[in-house]
């Protein structure tokens, strides 16, 4: 893994007053249709750079479309969606950006350094990159802690090894912006906490951007900011620790819970007042 030398609790070091750059993300009055429903709706937020912004809600509520959008592989996006300066899709974001699905993006036949060396031939082709193709192919596979696995079949790794190679694939050309949903889904405890070490790692020594979905609310804490999202709506954007106190809450779970509550509310008085 990356030597992550930061805070080792689970929490990240408070927010720090740094000079404001652009975000990494920007969205205002975003929409997205997929079939016959609009599930974003009327979305605007902003996605800091060099910091970890979760990005967390129910089963369904649109966090992989979302993601889908802004690493540009989304159709049917309406609005402004500007990633690293650009409008989302743009070709120029192809190599500024690693995009780790929940599926497994790997070959089964090949070896984990097969694998990346197949990808970083993509990103870097030709003769000449060969020497710093092998340099970011060792990197990538030290920094998912994949080192002893290097010549092992893909297909005979663990679930939580095989989403590692992916993650080491997308970690390949050093991205600014990283896009991971639900990158510790199914992991154990231990290499949950070593994934959360790595991206910590990577925001804190290489300046890197990440945008990391799930839906386990525990993980809200690992976070510098997050974005609460439910039924295609950001319900709160903010850090865990403003949240937690914005809503008199211990936890981020019970934060959102108490914010779902208010939402239904509003909605309801509104539904009586027309
Ligand atoms: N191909 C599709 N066509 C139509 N609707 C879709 C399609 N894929 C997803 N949806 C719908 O879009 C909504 C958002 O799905 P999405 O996968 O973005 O949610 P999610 O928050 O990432 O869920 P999960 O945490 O379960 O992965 C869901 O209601 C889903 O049913």
């Amino acid at each position: 893994m990356v030597n992550y030398t930061g805070n080792p609790s689970s929490r990240p070091p408070r927010e720090q007053t740094r000079t404001p750059a652009a975000p990494a993300v920007r969205a205002e009055d975003l929409h997205v249709v997929r079939g016959p429903r609009t599930v974003l709706r009327d979305l605007a937020f902003t996605v800091p750079r060099g910091r970890i912004t979760g990005l967390l809600g129910p089963s369904g509520c649109g966090k992989s479309t979302l993601m889908r959008a802004i690493a540009g592989t989304q159709a049917k996006v309406t609005g402004t969606l500007d990633v690293l300066g650009r409008p989302a899709g743009h070709p120029t974001l192809r190599t500024r950006i690693g995009y780790v699905t929940q599926a497994p993006s790997v070959f089964d036949d090949l070896t984990v350094r097969q694998n990346l060396a197949y990808f970083a031939a993509i990103l870097a082709p030709g003769r000449a990159a060969a020497d710093r193709r092998r340099e970011d192919v060792t990197r990538a596979v030290a920094d998912v802690d994949l080192t002893t696995h290097a010549d092992a079949l893909a297909g005979n790794l663990s679930g939580g090894q095989r989403s590692r190679v992916s993650l080491a694939v997308a970690l390949l050309g050093a991205p600014e912006l990283l896009v991971l949903d639900e990158p510790t889904v199914g992991l154990d405890p231990v290499l949950r906490r070593d994934l959360w070490a790595l991206f910590h790692a990577l925001a804190a020594d290489r300046g890197t951007t990440l945008l990391v979905s799930s839906h386990v609310m525990d993980e809200a804490e690992r976070c510098h900011r997050l974005l609460l999202m439910r039924d295609g709506r950001i319900l709160a954007e903010d850090t865990p620790e403003a949240l937690r106190v914005r809503t008199g809450s211990e936890t981020v779970e019970e934060a959102f819970l108490h914010l779902v509550d208010e939402a239904t509310a509003a909605a309801r008085t509104k539904e009586t007042t027309r």
